[in-house]
């Protein structure tokens, strides 16, 4: 992942592979009353990377771009090397996609199906059907394989429009809100089975998602859009470290430690019986300590924490930064301007049922 900064297009390795497994520079979607992506200029690179962003922010859209399937407004976008202007059926030979909604036919298995979705992909027969076979046990349909979908679960179609989207061994996925109408233990196993599409096959996964924190522990990368711009582009550990804190417990005189440790030039937050002091460097450690000895209280406890991604982006704060939001501040950011996406969504995409688990209004609060 590179910032906006930089060279457009795939870069190389000294071998003449892409680096980068897609890249886009610029990018604009614009519909007669929304904006759906403004001036995306992202690289991600291989590896599991979320994309984030609430209800509307521009996520589909993005994936169906990249898909060569709707073209874009301006800018411009490569995937695995190839230009998605002119190179769409090929990318779609390289790439599978889960969309978001439900679009299996009901009467028809899941082995009929995922062979079917194999050789339009071109495999042959028996090929085809190897495929099928080893790609639904991966994802963990056995015996029902051979039941009509109509009759599945949520969990069971989720899991089959992952197969059909592996089944002719893509080099990137793109997945569109896989874990739709879940239930918390579900959303678990499916975000197990993403992480080992890339573990277990090597396969580039870019996976969206409205819920900020359920990609924390899956992606490598993460990817935060909001009204299709860009808020965030970084490594997963990078969005959590950068705010690491120290949570201090002491067995008495908190409230002396907090103003002493304050008159030494660190943040502290007062929470319970702890003190979070902000890590600006290993030399908060020492301060600390050095504090704690001072005043002659005991030291029950000193550890590190990690912020979740969640608590980064809250009402305060909404692009994890002060100063990092997109070009005007927050108030160009999220909101319900004119040409917010989010506001229009549900009129502009009359006919799409909403997906279970989703409201048509979001209103950013999930994804922040
Ligand atoms: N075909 C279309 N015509 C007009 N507007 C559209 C069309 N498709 C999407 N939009 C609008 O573009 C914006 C972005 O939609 P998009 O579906 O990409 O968002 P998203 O982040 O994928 O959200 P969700 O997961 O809820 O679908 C929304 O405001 C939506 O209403």
């Amino acid at each position: 992942m590179r910032d906006s900064r930089g060279t457009h297009g795939c870069g190389a390795d000294h071998y003449g592979r892409p680096v980068t497994v897609i890249a886009t520079e610029s990018l604009s979607k614009r519909y007669p009353r929304v904006t759906a992506l403004d001036r995306l200029t992202v690289d991600v690179n291989p590896g599991v990377t979320g994309l984030v962003g609430a209800n509307g922010a521009g996520k589909s859209t993005l994936i169906k771009i990249l898909l060569g399937l709707s073209p874009a407004t301006e800018g411009r976008a490569r995937v695995l090397g190839l230009d998605v202007a002119t190179d769409g059926a090929e990318i779609r030979g390289l790439v599978g996609y889960m969309p978001e909604h439900d679009c299996l036919p009901p009467d028809v298995s899941a082995t009929e199906f995922v062979v079917h979705m194999a050789r339009m992909s071109g495999l042959p027969p028996t090929a085809a059907r190897e495929r099928t076979a080893d790609t639904l046990r991966h994802v963990g349909l056995y015996e029902e394989r051979y039941r009509p979908m109509g009759g599945y679960s949520t969990g069971m179609k989720q899991r089959v429009k992952l197969a059909q989207a592996l089944v002719h061994d893509p080099k990137l996925v793109l997945l569109d809100e896989p874990t739709n109408g879940l239930d918390p233990a579900g959303r678990d196993e499916m975000l197990g089975l993403i992480r080992r599409v890339h573990t277990d096959f090597g396969i580039s996964v870019l996976v969206t998602s409205h819920l900020l924190g359920e990609l924390e522990r899956t992606s490598d990368h993460i990817v935060v859009i909001d009204g299709g711009k860009l808020l965030r582009a970084s490594s997963t550990r990078d969005f959590t470290q950068e705010t690491a804190s120290l949570a201090v417990e002491v067995t008495d005189r908190e409230q002396d430690l907090l103003v002493m440790l304050g008159a030494a030039g660190l943040t502290v937050q007062s929470s319970g019986h702890l003190l979070l002091v902000d890590m600006a460097d290993e030399e908060s450690y020492d301060l600390v300590r050095d504090a704690v000895a001072q005043l002659g209280v005991g030291l029950v406890r000193m550890e590190q924490r990690r912020h979740r991604i969640a608590e980064l982006f809250t009402d305060d704060n909404p692009y994890g930064h002060p100063e990092d939001g997109p070009e005007g501040g927050p108030d160009d950011g999220p909101g319900d301007g004119p040409d917010s996406p989010a506001g229009d969504r549900a009129e502009e995409k009359s006919g799409t049922p909403a997906a279970p688990g989703t409201s048509q209004e979001g209103d950013g609060r999930d994804a922040a």
